[in-house]
Protein backbone atom coordinates (compact mmCIF):
# COMPACT_ATOMS: atom_id res chain seq x y z
CA UNK A 1 0.00 0.00 0.00
CA UNK A 2 1.24 3.67 -1.20
CA UNK A 3 2.52 5.92 1.98
CA UNK A 4 0.34 9.21 2.11
CA UNK A 5 3.67 11.03 2.99
CA UNK A 6 5.51 9.78 -0.09
CA UNK A 7 5.14 12.65 -3.09
CA UNK A 8 2.90 12.08 -6.18
CA UNK A 9 5.78 10.74 -7.80
CA UNK A 10 7.23 8.44 -5.68
CA UNK A 11 3.54 6.99 -5.36
CA UNK A 12 3.12 6.53 -9.04
CA UNK A 13 6.59 4.86 -9.27
CA UNK A 14 5.50 2.27 -6.09
CA UNK A 15 2.78 1.68 -8.35
CA UNK A 16 4.17 1.04 -11.57
CA UNK A 17 6.47 -1.42 -9.31
CA UNK A 18 3.72 -3.33 -8.38
CA UNK A 19 1.98 -3.47 -11.65
CA UNK A 20 5.46 -5.05 -13.19
CA UNK A 21 5.42 -7.61 -10.12
CA UNK A 22 1.28 -8.45 -11.52
CA UNK A 23 2.93 -9.09 -15.02
CA UNK A 24 5.86 -10.83 -13.99
CA UNK A 25 3.74 -13.36 -11.21
CA UNK A 26 1.12 -13.71 -14.25
CA UNK A 27 4.12 -14.81 -16.48
CA UNK A 28 6.05 -17.13 -14.05
CA UNK A 29 2.60 -18.75 -12.91
CA UNK A 30 -0.28 -18.77 -15.31
CA UNK A 31 -0.24 -21.56 -18.25
CA UNK A 32 -3.26 -19.69 -20.75
CA UNK A 33 -0.84 -16.69 -20.45
CA UNK A 34 2.78 -18.24 -20.92
CA UNK A 35 1.00 -19.00 -24.36
CA UNK A 36 -0.25 -16.37 -24.92
CA UNK A 37 3.37 -14.73 -25.20
CA UNK A 38 4.99 -17.40 -27.01
CA UNK A 39 2.32 -16.81 -29.64
CA UNK A 40 3.04 -13.16 -29.52
CA UNK A 41 6.83 -14.11 -29.95
CA UNK A 42 5.78 -15.91 -33.18
CA UNK A 43 3.83 -13.14 -34.82
CA UNK A 44 6.37 -10.82 -33.64
CA UNK A 45 8.57 -12.51 -35.39
CA UNK A 46 6.01 -12.96 -38.32
CA UNK A 47 5.91 -9.67 -38.17
CA UNK A 48 9.42 -8.64 -38.96
CA UNK A 49 10.13 -11.80 -41.60
CA UNK A 50 7.08 -10.52 -43.55
CA UNK A 51 7.44 -7.05 -43.15
CA UNK A 52 3.98 -5.95 -42.40
CA UNK A 53 2.65 -2.78 -42.40
CA UNK A 54 2.33 0.56 -40.01
CA UNK A 55 -0.85 0.00 -39.91
CA UNK A 56 -0.66 -4.24 -39.36
CA UNK A 57 1.56 -3.20 -36.59
CA UNK A 58 -1.09 -1.35 -34.95
CA UNK A 59 -3.67 -3.98 -35.23
CA UNK A 60 -1.20 -7.20 -34.48
CA UNK A 61 -0.11 -4.77 -31.26
CA UNK A 62 -3.60 -3.91 -29.96
CA UNK A 63 -4.75 -7.23 -30.06
CA UNK A 64 -1.69 -8.99 -28.02
CA UNK A 65 -2.20 -6.32 -25.11
CA UNK A 66 -5.97 -6.82 -25.61
CA UNK A 67 -5.44 -10.78 -25.05
CA UNK A 68 -2.79 -10.69 -22.08
CA UNK A 69 -4.66 -8.06 -20.51
CA UNK A 70 -7.70 -9.44 -20.40
CA UNK A 71 -6.16 -12.83 -19.93
CA UNK A 72 -4.71 -11.19 -16.52
CA UNK A 73 -7.59 -9.78 -15.48
CA UNK A 74 -10.04 -13.11 -15.97
CA UNK A 75 -6.96 -14.57 -13.98
CA UNK A 76 -7.57 -12.02 -10.89
CA UNK A 77 -10.97 -12.96 -10.99
CA UNK A 78 -10.08 -16.44 -10.37
CA UNK A 79 -7.96 -15.36 -7.72
CA UNK A 80 -11.09 -13.52 -6.35
CA UNK A 81 -13.30 -16.47 -6.48
CA UNK A 82 -11.30 -18.70 -5.47
CA UNK A 83 -10.74 -16.85 -2.18
CA UNK A 84 -13.99 -15.38 -1.45
CA UNK A 85 -15.50 -19.15 -1.94
CA UNK A 86 -13.65 -21.70 -2.72
CA UNK A 87 -16.21 -24.42 -2.01
CA UNK A 88 -18.65 -25.10 -5.69
CA UNK A 89 -21.20 -22.94 -6.29
CA UNK A 90 -23.54 -22.35 -9.12
CA UNK A 91 -22.69 -18.17 -8.96
CA UNK A 92 -18.53 -18.55 -8.78
CA UNK A 93 -19.52 -21.03 -11.89
CA UNK A 94 -20.97 -18.49 -13.54
CA UNK A 95 -18.86 -15.50 -12.66
CA UNK A 96 -15.32 -18.18 -13.97
CA UNK A 97 -17.05 -18.51 -16.94
CA UNK A 98 -18.24 -15.44 -17.72
CA UNK A 99 -14.91 -13.96 -17.22
CA UNK A 100 -13.26 -16.45 -19.49
CA UNK A 101 -15.69 -15.78 -21.89
CA UNK A 102 -14.53 -12.37 -21.72
CA UNK A 103 -10.86 -13.97 -23.08
CA UNK A 104 -12.55 -16.15 -25.42
CA UNK A 105 -14.64 -13.23 -27.38
CA UNK A 106 -10.41 -11.06 -27.58
CA UNK A 107 -8.96 -14.25 -28.75
CA UNK A 108 -11.34 -14.76 -31.55
CA UNK A 109 -11.38 -11.51 -32.63
CA UNK A 110 -6.88 -11.60 -32.32
CA UNK A 111 -7.53 -14.95 -34.34
CA UNK A 112 -9.39 -12.75 -37.21
CA UNK A 113 -7.18 -9.90 -37.42
CA UNK A 114 -3.70 -12.38 -37.24
CA UNK A 115 -5.54 -14.05 -40.29
CA UNK A 116 -6.48 -11.11 -42.09
CA UNK A 117 -2.32 -10.08 -41.81
CA UNK A 118 -0.84 -13.42 -42.47
CA UNK A 119 -3.79 -15.50 -44.96
CA UNK A 120 -2.53 -13.09 -47.44
CA UNK A 121 1.02 -14.01 -47.38
CA UNK A 122 0.74 -17.62 -47.49
CA UNK A 123 -2.02 -18.19 -49.93
N1 LIG B 1 -16.00 -22.86 -7.12
C1 LIG B 1 -16.58 -23.23 -8.27
N2 LIG B 1 -17.90 -23.43 -8.32
C2 LIG B 1 -18.51 -23.81 -9.47
N3 LIG B 1 -17.89 -23.98 -10.64
C3 LIG B 1 -16.56 -23.76 -10.67
C4 LIG B 1 -15.84 -23.40 -9.49
N4 LIG B 1 -14.54 -23.28 -9.82
C5 LIG B 1 -14.47 -23.55 -11.12
N5 LIG B 1 -15.66 -23.83 -11.65
C6 LIG B 1 -15.96 -24.17 -13.06
O1 LIG B 1 -14.77 -24.67 -13.65
C7 LIG B 1 -14.33 -23.81 -14.72
C8 LIG B 1 -12.83 -23.72 -14.70
O2 LIG B 1 -12.44 -23.06 -13.51
P1 LIG B 1 -10.93 -22.85 -13.13
O3 LIG B 1 -10.85 -21.99 -11.93
O4 LIG B 1 -10.24 -24.17 -13.07
O5 LIG B 1 -10.47 -22.01 -14.39
P2 LIG B 1 -9.49 -22.35 -15.58
O6 LIG B 1 -10.03 -21.66 -16.78
O7 LIG B 1 -9.24 -23.83 -15.65
O8 LIG B 1 -8.29 -21.53 -15.04
P3 LIG B 1 -6.74 -21.76 -15.08
O9 LIG B 1 -6.46 -22.67 -16.28
O10 LIG B 1 -6.22 -20.38 -15.24
O11 LIG B 1 -6.44 -22.39 -13.75
C9 LIG B 1 -15.03 -22.47 -14.46
O12 LIG B 1 -15.19 -21.71 -15.63
C10 LIG B 1 -16.36 -22.93 -13.87
O13 LIG B 1 -17.26 -23.31 -14.89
Amino acid sequence: MSDKKDSFLINRLKSVGWAFKGALLLLRTEASIQIQFFIAILVTVAGFYFEISRTEWLFQVAMIGLVMSIEGVNTSIEYIADFIHPELHASIGRIKDVAAGAVFIASIAAVIVASIIYYPRFF
